[in-house]
C-alpha cells in the first residue's frame, strides 16, 4: 500500500513486529485517560477553510521566517527522546530528514546521540536544543553550553514535567526500554550514563518540581542563544515567560503526555496569541497531522507547528527517508491547501482564512425540530 497520509505511516509503524514490548505504547500514549491525547486531534476537527477562488496560485510559496531564520515550511521536528528505540541511526538520521526538508530539528534533552555527533552527521541542519530545567542546574547549564558550541540556534526550555505522569500503559506494561537504549546527550552533561531504562524513574529523578519563572530567567541570561519555552498553556503563562526573558514560547501539553484533560493546545492559541505582543513568536505542537491542519494553527496566530509522534512513526518505517517522507507528505499537503484555498503565500493566512465547523449537537435529531408533517388529502 502506497503510504500517502501521516496517518498511513501511523499504522504501518504501528504493525511493525520489530518493536520491543511496551515501546510502541510508549510512543503512542499519553496520561491517564489520554483525553488530552484525543482532544488535540479533535480540535482541528472543530474548523473549516474558507477557500477564496480567481487568486493568481500559480507560485505558491511555503516558506516562513521564525526568530530571523528561513524555514522552507512553517513545521519543526518536535524534541522526542531516544530515537534510538525507532531507528539505528537515531537522531543522525532525523537531522539527514530535517535538513533535506529545510526545517529545524528540536534536538531532545533526553537524545540517543550527543549533540555533536548530531551536528557533524547533518552539518547543514539547523538544531535547536531542548533542555529540562534539572535538579542539578549544572547539568542544565553544560547541555546549554555544549549546544552554542555546537552550532544549536536556539534552546528550548520545556516546563510542563514537573514530575512523572500516570501513563496507565507504561505502568500496566511495566515499561523497560532494552540496555541499549541510552540518554547519550544527557550522559555527556552529567559525566555518567543516567539510567533511562525507566522514563518515569528518571523522570522522578531528575525533574525538579520546585521550578519557577526565576529559574527561566536564570537560564534566559546564561547564553546569547533565544530561548523558548515549550509547555504555555495559558495566556498569562505567555506572559510570564516573555517577561523571563523568552524570546518566543511553544503552545503545548507535551502531546497529551503529562495532565490528562488539559485543554488541547489549538484551543489556548489564541488566549496566548493576544497575550503577547505582535510579532513574538507563538509556536504550537499537539495533534498537528495534515497540511490543512498546518494552515489552521496558522490562521489562529501560530507562526510555525511541531510534530512530535509522526516523525518518530517515519524513523520507524524507513529511517531517515521515512522522516523526510512524512515531512513531504505535510509539504504536499499544505501546498495543495493552500492553492486550492487562494492563499499562494503564509502572509494571507489569517482568522479570516477558517470558519467554526457547525457544533454537531447543534445538528442532533434533539435540535433540530423535524419538518412539518405533510397534509395528506
Ligand atoms: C515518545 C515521545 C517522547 C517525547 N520526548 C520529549 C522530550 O524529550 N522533551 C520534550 O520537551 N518533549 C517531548 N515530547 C513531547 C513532544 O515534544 C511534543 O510536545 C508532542 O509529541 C507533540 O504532539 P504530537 O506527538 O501529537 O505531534 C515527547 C513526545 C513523545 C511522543
Ligand atoms: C526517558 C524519556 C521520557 C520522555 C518522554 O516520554 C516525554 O518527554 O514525553
Amino acid at each position: 500500500m502506497a503510504l500517502l497520509t501521516l496517518a498511513d505511516y501511523e499504522s504501518t509503524a504501528g504493525s511493525l513486529a520489530a518493536w520491543p514490548p511496551g515501546v510502541w505504547d510508549f510512543l503512542t500514549g499519553g496520561a491517564g485517560t489520554e483525553s488530552t491525547v484525543t482532544a488535540n486531534r479533535e480540535a482541528f476537527a472543530r474548523w473549516r477553510l474558507m477557500p477564496r477562488v480567481c487568486v493568481d496560485v500559480s507560485v505558491v510559496e511555503t516558506s516562513t521566517t521564525v526568530l530571523g531564520s528561513d524555514w522552507d515550511l512553517p513545521v519543526a521536528f518536535a524534541p522526542t527522546a531516544l530515537h534510538e528505540v525507532c531507528t539505528r541511526d537515531a537522531e543522525a538520521a532525523t537531522a539527514s530528514a530535517a535538513t533535506a526538508l529545510g526545517v529545524p530539528m528540536v534536538v531532545s534533552a533526553l537524545s540517543s546521540r550527543t549533540i555533536e555527533d548530531i551536528a557533524d552527521a547533518a552539518p547543514e541542519a539547523t538544531l535547536w536544543q531542548q533542555v529540562y530545567l534539572f535538579r542539578d542546574r549544572k547539568v542544565t547549564a553544560s547541555l546549554v553550553q555544549r549546544a552554542s558550541a555546537a552550532g544549536a540556534q536556539a534552546i528550548v526550555v520545556t516546563v510542563d514535567v514537573p514530575r512523572p505522569a500516570r501513563r496507565l500503559r507504561d505502568i500496566r506494561n511495566e515499561l523497560r526500554f532494552p540496555p541499549h537504549v541510552q540518554a547519550r546527550n544527557l550522559a555527556a552533561s552529567t559525566g555518567r550514563a543516567p539510567d533511562v531504562s525507566s522514563p518515569s524513574a528518571h523522570t522522578a529523578e531528575a525533574m525538579d518540581p520546585s521550578v519557577t519563572w526565576e529559574d527561566v530567567q536564570w537560564l534566559t541570561e546564561l547564553s546569547a542563544l533565544p530561548v523558548l519555552v515549550k509547555g504555555i498553556q495559558v495566556g498569562q503563562d505567555a506572559e510570564h515567560a516573555r517577561r523571563a526573558g523568552a524570546a518566543g514560547v511553544i503552545v503545548s501539553n507535551h502531546g497529551g503526555r503529562q495532565l490528562d484533560r488539559a485543554r488541547p493546545t489549538l484551543d489556548a492559541l489564541p488566549e496566548i496569541r493576544t497575550a503577547v505582543p505582535s510579532g513574538y513568536p507563538v509556536l504550537l505542537d499537539g495533534g498537528v497531522r495534515t497540511g490543512a491542519e498546518v494552515m489552521i494553527a496558522l490562521a489562529l496566530g501560530a507562526d510555525a507547528v511541531l510534530v512530535g509522534r509522526p516523525v518518530l512513526h517515519g524513523l520507524a518505517v524507513a529511517g531517515k527517508h521515512g522522516a523526510a517522507m512524512v515531512l513531504g507528505i505535510l509539504r504536499a499537503e499544505l501546498t495543495d491547501a493552500m492553492a486550492q484555498s487562494g492563499h499562494p503565500t503564509l502572509d494571507s493566512v489569517d482568522r479570516s482564512a477558517i470558519h467554526p465547523a457547525p457544533d454537531p449537537a447543534l445538528l442532533s435529531a434533539d435540535t433540530v425540530p423535524p419538518p412539518a408533517p405533510r397534509v395528506l388529502r
